[in-house]
């Protein structure tokens, strides 16, 4: 699976280094050809989507500013409490921006629509969404989407920036991790 001691934590690879790398790469050729040289404003969701951040930004040519904002409805658990609480609030204004909101994963979409609301409110030119991940089945709210890297099974994953309990954000790939670990 990979050269770190995950013990039997994890179950399996869902999607290895090398398919995020690829479709990483397409994502970002889409957002270009979408903003034809507009300069994009990428705000990233602390802290799931650093990864996806990090790596898709350096994949664009369109004029970039990132900014981040922290949001957090999980807690330590495996569930969202769908309660939204803003941590971190953006620096920027977003007057007349071209916003592109980046994150790691739409499970139930509860983060992503209570943002959408909220930043759609400060008088932004446009407001998309690019997400690594979506698990369909597990949508409690329809959000819309642009940019979607993988449809996903209802699964608990992590690693690429995903966190079980605060550990695994650090792996390169994402894995599925076994029912044991959180009394599944
Ligand atoms: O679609 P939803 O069911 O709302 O879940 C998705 C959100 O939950 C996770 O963040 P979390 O709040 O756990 O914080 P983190 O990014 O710091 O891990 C994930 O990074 C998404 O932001
Ligand atoms: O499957 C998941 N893994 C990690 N964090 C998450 N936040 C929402 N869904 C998930
Ligand atoms: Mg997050």
């Amino acid at each position: 699976m990979d050269d770190r001691d995950m013990g039997t934590d994890l179950e399996k690879v869902l999607l290895s280094q090398e398919q995020i790398e690829t479709r990483l790469t397409e994502m970002a050729a889409e957002i270009d050809a979408d903003y034809a040289g507009r300069e994009v404003l990428l705000v990233g969701v602390l802290r799931g989507a650093v990864m996806v951040m990090a790596d898709l930004s350096r994949k664009l040519h369109s004029p970039v500013q990132m900014d981040w904002m922290a949001v957090s409805s999980y807690g330590s658990g495996t569930k969202s409490s769908g309660v939204v609480r803003i941590i971190k609030d953006l620096d920027t204004d977003l007057t007349g921006r071209d916003v592109l909101i980046v994150e790691d994963i739409i499970d139930s979409g509860l983060t992503l629509s209570w943002l959408l609301g909220n930043l759609r409110s400060r008088g932004p030119a446009s407001v998309e969404i690019a997400t690594l991940l979506r698990k369909p089945e597990a949508s409690k709210v329809a959000v819309d989407v642009r940019y979607v890297g993988f449809e996903i099974p209802p699964e608990f994953v992590v690693g690429y920036g995903l966190d079980y309990a605060e550990k695994y954000r650090h792996l390169p790939f994402v894995g599925t991790l076994a029912p044991h670990v959180y009394g599944g």
